[in-house]
């Protein structure tokens, strides 16, 4: 790291910045070490451990250890150090956000946002800690008393991306550290720097030695971490934000032990605007969907369908709004878009624009790489579901703008996608409202808005976008078994 221009030079609390793993307490330096860059400028930040299936077994050999003195805490005990590990985040959100932003590229304002957002999961879970409830089940036969219970599952593993660096740690191992869960963390290799200054301020909350764990690695020891994590019997719950390609091959790799599993997939969010909307809260909402992170997030808009009555007038605003989206390092004043995570996801982009303008669409703003990682936002008017951007999730800064007629037709094209993680609409007809919400294929939707992520929500998608829900009062039921006691021969 070059003390002069590095952006982690400025940390307030430069112990923050840590590059050893945490197993059992300890920071591990492990054998060899793996580059961390700068997505903005593609220079060097620091080296971190590179950390494989050894340090892995010893991760969750440590996580087993420590689990019987963590579940035989109160509730109210886990919830103390959850509240703690909270208030710690907030404290340095500044620090977290510069990391956040050096490792990742956001604009330095939408980092802060993510770590409050993370940290909201922390503060959640830790007052939902105390309120695991079971029940007394009125019995049928007068010589039993039948109670159900509710306990941890045991170790818990998180498999997580780079687009939330700490949220997507947080959405997970909060509610399974209230539950009384010992978790194993294997964050993504191009942002391991969040996760591991989190993992200090988790120390410093108390958090006892072996219950919270980070395994770093490249991306090739991070396939042998994960065979390692979804092999072990020991493990009991895996949960993983991704790509649907690796959620598959998780999936597979842990039916021998038949984990449970928790899955946040692909996502291909269809965005439709009505005759009736109020196309400025429909334009509004369609940049704050599908612009966030550079659209980077598996819940951003993918397809916006426009009915035919007011597409025109939609996609004139659309476009004069993006056209004023300032992009650039993400640590410069003003900037709202930085750059894309890597060299294959900007190129990924550009495949979806070529491809949609030589079936016709036409560019109304942006359409290019600017220079770099950095990618012009984008609208793109007459498109057709004839190109990859329809059917592929483009996680970039696009937004193809498809044309449909009557109401059914616009939901059988929402519809059409193997995908049902987000989708969202904009009418102010309370009967569309219900028939449109209640026939779209997704876990969530957003009405009238296109920002839909809180810690008090169940997140999560249907068709091949997932498994189970995170946050939420369901967010914790995920890390909890639930047990039966059939108390006979009260009688005697
Ligand atoms: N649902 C979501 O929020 C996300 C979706 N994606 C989608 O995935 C596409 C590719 O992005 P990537 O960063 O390559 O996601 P990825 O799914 O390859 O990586 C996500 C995490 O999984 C780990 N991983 C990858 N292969 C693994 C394996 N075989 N065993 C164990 N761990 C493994 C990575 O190290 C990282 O921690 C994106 O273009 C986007 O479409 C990516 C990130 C987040
Ligand atoms: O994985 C993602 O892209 C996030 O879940 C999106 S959100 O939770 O920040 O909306």
């Amino acid at each position: 790291m070059d003390p002069k221009t590095s952006p982690l030079a400025q940390l307030k609390d430069p112990s923050l910045l840590k590059t050893d793993a945490l197993i059992n307490g300890e920071w591990v330096g492990g054998a060899s070490r793996f580059d961390v860059d700068d997505p903005a400028t593609g220079a060097l930040l620091t080296h971190v451990a590179n950390l494989g299936a050894s340090e892995a077994d010893a991760a969750i050999t440590a996580a087993n250890a420590a689990w019987p003195a963590w579940r035989a805490k109160t509730a109210k005990e886990r919830s103390a150090i959850l509240m703690r590990w909270y208030h710690l985040l907030i404290q340095h959100a500044d620090d977290l956000a510069r990391i956040l932003t050096a490792e990742q590229g956001k604009p330095l304002a939408e980092a802060r946002g993510e770590i409050v957002y993370g940290a909201s999961f922390v503060e959640w879970f830790a007052e939902e800690a105390k309120r695991v409830r079971g029940e007394v089940v009125p019995t049928t036969d007068a010589s039993k008393r039948t109670v159900v219970i509710r306990q941890p599952v045991g170790v818990c593993a998180a498999i997580t991306p780079w687009n939330f660096p700490l949220a997507m740690i947080t959405r997970k191992v909060a509610p399974a550290l209230a539950a009384g869960c010992p978790v194993v963390i294997k964050p993504a290799e191009q942002t391991p720097l969040t996760a591991l200054a989190a993992a200090e301020l988790a120390q410093r909350a108390g958090m006892p030695a072996g219950v919270l764990n980070v395994i770093t690695g490249d991306s090739e020891q991070s396939i042998a971490i994960g065979q390692v994590l979804c092999a072990s019997d020991a493990v009991r719950h895996l949960s993983f934000t991704g790509s649907t390609e690796v959620g598959r091959i998780l999936m597979a790799q842990s039916a021998p032990t038949i984990k449970k599993l928790s899955l946040e997939l692909g996502g291909n969010a269809p965005f439709l605007v009505f005759d009736d909307a109020d196309l400025d809260s429909a334009v509004e909402g369609a940049i704050a969907s599908k612009y966030r992170n550079a659209g980077q997030t598996c819940v951003c808009a993918n397809r916006l369908y426009v009915q035919a009555g007011v597409y025109d007038a939609f996609v004139a605003k659309l476009a004069e709004k993006v056209g004023g989206l300032k992009v650039g390092n993400g640590f410069e004043p003003g900037v709202t878009q930085g750059p894309l995570i890597e060299d294959a996801a900007i190129e990924k982009v550009e495949r979806h624009v070529a491809d949609a303008v030589a079936k016709g669409a036409k560019v109304l703003v942006g359409g290019a790489r600017l220079h770099d990682r950095f990618f012009q936002p984008t609208v793109l008017s007459e498109a057709t579901g004839e190109m990859l951007c329809a059917r592929e999730e483009t996680f970039g800064p696009v937004a193809p703008v498809f044309r449909f007629t009557t109401e059914a037709e616009g939901i059988a094209m929402a519809n059409a996608t193997e995908f049902g993680l987000a989708s969202y609409f904009f009418s102010r007809d309370i009967g569309r409202i219900y028939r449109v919400a209640e026939g779209l294929e997704s876990g969530m939707v957003g009405i009238n808005t296109g920002l839909i992520s809180s810690a008090e929500v169940p997140f999560g998608g249907v068709k091949q976008s997932g498994l189970g829900r995170e946050g939420g009062h369901q967010g914790i039921d995920e890390y909890l078994e639930t047990k039966y006691l059939c108390l006979g021969d009260i009688n005697r």
